[in-house]
């Protein structure tokens, strides 16, 4: 925000419709009168750990991009405000990965930092490398900027498809780079096999359990938190409609099909369908034989329309963006494609930071 006068009433606004959501109207003239000489005094105001939780939900309630919004309220909060230290942030770091994990019991989660603080380079908590060796692309072509700066810094790398980056932060805008490797015991990865073809396994296709999401901020009543790393579950089309098979990605869809003794030859064979078809089949029945929790296109659109449902209950609109909300398996059958959604950009909400190469 740029001045007094807007963070106030983004303050007001907050305060305003997060007290009556917790049951607390009586308390709000009282606490705006606090917020405004805190925002007189020093030009900003410091929030209460409860209004922390409340407007994390209430961001992940509002972002429009969002399938899963319907647990929001299950959303654990870790408050960091307090951590300083690289050692302290280090450790933070890796407990976030730890209890988010949970042995495959995923368990949404987010960490709040200080503002104007700590300052995360990686764009998830656990990614994969990516790498060009020959004119051959390695890895995840989206990490070949980071995985170049990590290797500059002095990082070794066996240099395979599936190598887990670094930590790469530093405590404040003017402290030097921290790189610290993840503990592998911390990393729980899912190999992807099917149960019909035994080749698929020969293609060593693997991924993480948990995304942590460390690129967006956190915008409550006017204060931006820039490192508010959190974390869900994974619907199966991310990784295997996506992930493993975009050109600018992993771009292994012609190799999965050899796997499937399915012929890529003519377009109207519907090859490249049936190969992601079969390869969702695969991912789902991986991360569930690990015991990893997973959800299905199918199942997070009926989960969404239970949200959309409590969500007029309580006579509030849901907003979403409809391109982003439909699954890129089989949107059809979903209630989600048949129907319209506002788009309006409601607050408390993440945005994105402009990246840290830029
Ligand atoms: C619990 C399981 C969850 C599932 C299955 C889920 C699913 C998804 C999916 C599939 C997307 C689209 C991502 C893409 O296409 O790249 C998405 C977007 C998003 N989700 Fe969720 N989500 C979950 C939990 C959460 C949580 C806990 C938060 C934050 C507290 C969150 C915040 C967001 C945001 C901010 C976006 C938009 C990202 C962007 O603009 O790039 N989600 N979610
Ligand atoms: N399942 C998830 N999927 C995503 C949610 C938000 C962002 C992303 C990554 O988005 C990238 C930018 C646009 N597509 C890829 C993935 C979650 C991550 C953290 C909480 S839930």
């Amino acid at each position: 925000v740029e001045n007094k006068v807007e963070l106030l009433d983004e303050a007001t606004r907050f305060i305003n419709e997060a007290y009556v959501e917790l049951g607390k109207e009586n308390l709000i003239e009282q606490r705006l009168a606090v917020i405004a000489r805190e925002i007189e005094e020093k030009n900003s105001y410091e929030h209460t750990l409860e209004e922390i939780e409340q407007g994390a939900r209430m961001a992940w309630r509002n972002n429009n991009r969002c399938i899963g919004r319907l647990f929001w309220q299950q959303l654990q909060i870790r408050d960091a405000r307090t951590v300083h230290t690289t050692e302290e942030i280090k450790q933070t770091l890796f407990n976030h990965i730890e209890e988010g994990t949970n042995n495959g019991a995923i368990r949404p989660t987010l960490t709040v930092f200080k503002p104007n603080t700590v300052k995360i380079w990686n764009e998830q908590l656990i990614r994969y490398a990516g790498y060009i060796v020959d004119g051959q692309q390695i890895g995840d072509p989206l990490s070949n900027e980071i995985t170049a700066l990590c290797q500059r810094l002095g990082w070794k790398s066996p240099q395979t498809d599936f190598d887990v980056l670094p930590l790469l932060f530093q405590k404040d805008e003017t402290s030097p780079m921290t790189m610290q490797s993840i503990p592998s015991n911390l990393v729980k990865e899912v190999e992807i096999t099917h149960p019909d073809y035994p080749k698929l396994a020969e293609l060593g296709l693997k991924w993480y359990a948990i995304p942590v999401i460390t690129n967006m901020r956190l915008e409550i009543g006017g204060i931006s938190y820039d490192a508010a790393p959190f974390n869900g579950w994974y619907m199966g089309t991310e990784i295997a409609s996506r992930n493993f098979v975009d050109e600018q990605r992993y771009n292994k869809l012609d190799e999965i099909a050899a796997a499937f003794d399915i012929t890529t030859r003519k377009n109207r064979d519907l090859w490249k369908d049936r190969t992601l078809l079969e390869l969702n089949i695969a991912l789902l029945q991986s991360y569930q034989r690990e015991k990893v929790q997973v959800v299905d296109h199918h199942t997070a659109a009926k989960q969404f329309g239970q949200f959309e449902q409590q969500e007029k209950a309580q006579n509030r609109e849901v907003t979403g963006n409809w391109a982003w909300l439909i699954p890129p398996m089989s949107p059809t059958t979903t209630h989600i494609f048949h129907q319209r959604y506002n788009n309006e950009v409601k607050k408390p909400n993440f945005f994105y930071k402009k990246s840290p190469f830029d």
